[in-house]
């Protein structure tokens, strides 16, 4: 396990937002947080990367505690795609992906010199993101979809270790949405994203955190949270579940269950 929490509460005005959370993140595997709106799937992510401290409790990354790392290390080993996404900076694509290299750079290489390593990872990170050829493109001038991507490619630059997004396939059209899974999938980094797609879950991801008020309700492998108990419990939303031939499991929405409509 990489990254882990020990009993994570967090609160605010006095109410817990994460309500006591132990996870373990699988080593190098694609870890999708589900659950509603609300249910504190960013504020978790917000943890895991030592944005925000927990009130009790603890983050650990390779079993050290988050909060006593050098901030070099998190930087070089965390990086995090956030849902908001700043829309006035006036700085070029490549400038931006550039970003992620900084944790990596040295004294001369940050003075001018000596950044060949920088900009090629950059560039391998923006190809990555099917962005090859946009460097030079300005970011203000971006759609939500394309700057979305400029984001990731920033994340990738950096080679962390561990790879933490907040809804990442927003804006995206199905065909970056797949691209993106896709490529999350087979990446050797440990990945963790918040997801609200369901069957996109369910076909790229290969371990599940199912989140409800602050507190996780259920954590395997698709098949066994995304059942249709779990889906009725936690959405309110009747669902079919079928199985591919692959063995990963299928969902087909039916009617809001009674619970959500009385
Ligand atoms: N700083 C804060 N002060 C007060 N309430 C907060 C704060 N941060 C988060 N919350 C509340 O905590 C709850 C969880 O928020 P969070 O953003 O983690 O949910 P989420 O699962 O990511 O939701 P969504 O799917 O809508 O993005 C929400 O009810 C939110 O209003």
């Amino acid at each position: 396990m990489s990254l882990e929490t020990r009993d994570v509460v967090w609160a605010a005005g006095g109410a817990p937002i994460i309500d006591g959370i132990t996870i373990s993140i699988p080593r190098g595997g694609f870890t999708g947080l589900l659950g509603p709106n609300g249910c504190g799937k960013s504020t978790l992510l917000r943890l895991l990367a030592g944005l925000l401290r927990p009130g009790e409790g603890a983050v650990l990354l390779d079993r050290r505690r988050l909060s006593e790392l050098p901030r070099r290390e998190i930087a070089r080993r965390l990086a995090v795609v956030a849902q908001e996404v700043s829309t006035d900076v006036d700085m070029t694509v490549a400038d931006v992906v550039m970003l992620g290299r900084i944790p990596h750079r040295t004294r001369p290489a940050l003075m001018g010199r000596d950044d060949s390593l920088d900009i090629r990872e950059a560039e391998n990170a923006l190809a990555r993101c099917d962005l090859a050829g946009w460097g030079g493109r300005h970011w203000s001038t971006l759609s939500g979809g394309e700057r979305q991507r400029v984001n990731i490619a920033r994340a990738l630059a950096q080679g962390p270790t561990e790879l933490l997004l907040d809804e990442p396939t927003n804006h995206l059209d199905i065909h970056h949405q797949i691209d993106l899974l896709r490529m999350l999938a087979a990446v050797p980094t440990t990945v963790v994203a918040a997801l609200h797609d369901l069957n996109l879950a369910a076909q790229y991801c290969d371990h599940l955190l199912l989140l409800e008020a602050g507190r996780v309700v259920a954590s395997g492998s698709p098949a066994q949270v995304l059942t249709e108990q779990w889906i009725e419990r936690v959405y309110r939303v009747r669902a079919t579940v079928d199985t591919d031939s692959d063995g990963r499991p299928h969902l087909r929405y039916g009617p809001l269950s009674d619970a959500a409509s009385s």
